[in-house]
């Protein structure tokens, strides 16, 4: 039977008066680095944060390492990155991450660790409101990683990084995806050609997964040349 870190059913959540997601299945396998891609809009925020257990939802079930999503025993086991990197700017790096350790009681040597896991020794005592966006954005990152969770969700962490920096951030998930005690990543995007770098893909339009499978498997199932041309074929295939 596949192992699933992230499972949810008939996902319907409405925001704002609007149906955002009308009633979403999807997987995302142990160990897996799953990339959710789809358009602005498409719902991605939504679903990850019903994910992480901050998202009001309407109906249906998500369940994350076999716990529903949002109860106390996944606090330390899952992360979660939002659009808005959320660090205190009057802070140094360092105290940032030192200040998230305790909250959710990481040990002390932690921060050290994951300022390096993110390419940001030496960054330790700038202050965060001194650091560029991509910076920032891997402080959060750090932030995230204290305390080895078990599953990580990512809101378009690569957004404004250079591509050198991005082809190392995303070297460092599969790292620590393939490792002895394996992290699963959820990381969205609306970059398609980030499909590339993930083991397995959700395609997702107007809150529904238009496919869920391998970037190899969506190519061979579509006949495309690149995940963006299957996208646009299972679009043409839906309407
Ligand atoms: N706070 C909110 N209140 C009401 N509607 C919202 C709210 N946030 C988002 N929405 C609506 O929900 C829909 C899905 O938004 P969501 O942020 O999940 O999309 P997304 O795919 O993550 O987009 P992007 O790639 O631009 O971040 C959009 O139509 C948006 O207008």
């Amino acid at each position: 039977m596949m192992n699933y870190a992230v499972e949810v059913r008939d996902l319907r959540v409405v925001r704002g008066g609007q149906v955002v997601l009308p009633s979403l299945s999807a997987q995302v396998e142990a160990g897996s680095v799953t990339g959710l891609l789809g358009p602005s809009g498409c719902g991605k925020t939504t679903l990850l944060r019903s994910v992480v257990g901050v998202q009001r939802v309407a109906g249906g079930e998500v369940r994350v390492l076999g716990a529903p999503a949002g109860s106390a025993v996944l606090r330390d086991r899952i992360g979660y990155v939002t659009q808005a990197p959320s660090v205190y700017g009057d802070l140094s790096v360092i105290e940032n991450l030192r200040y998230f350790a305790a909250v959710i009681g990481a040990p002390p040597d932690d921060p050290e660790r994951v300022v390096a896991a993110v390419g940001l020794a030496g960054k330790e005592a700038a202050r965060a409101d001194r650091l560029s966006g991509g910076q920032r954005a891997r402080v959060s990152l750090a932030a995230a990683l204290l305390g080895t969770p078990k599953v990580l969700v990512l809101d378009e962490p690569t957004v404004g990084l250079d591509p050198v920096l991005r082809a190392e951030l995303w070297a460092l998930f599969h790292r620590l995806a393939t490792a002895e005690d394996p992290v699963t990543f959820l990381i969205s995007s609306h970059v398609m050609d980030e499909a590339s770098r993930c083991t397995r893909l959700l395609l997702m339009r107007q809150g529904r997964i238009l496919a869920a499978d391998t970037p190899r498997g969506l190519l061979a199932s579509t006949g495309a040349r690149d995940v963006e041309d299957a996208f646009l074929r299972l679009v043409g295939a839906a309407s």
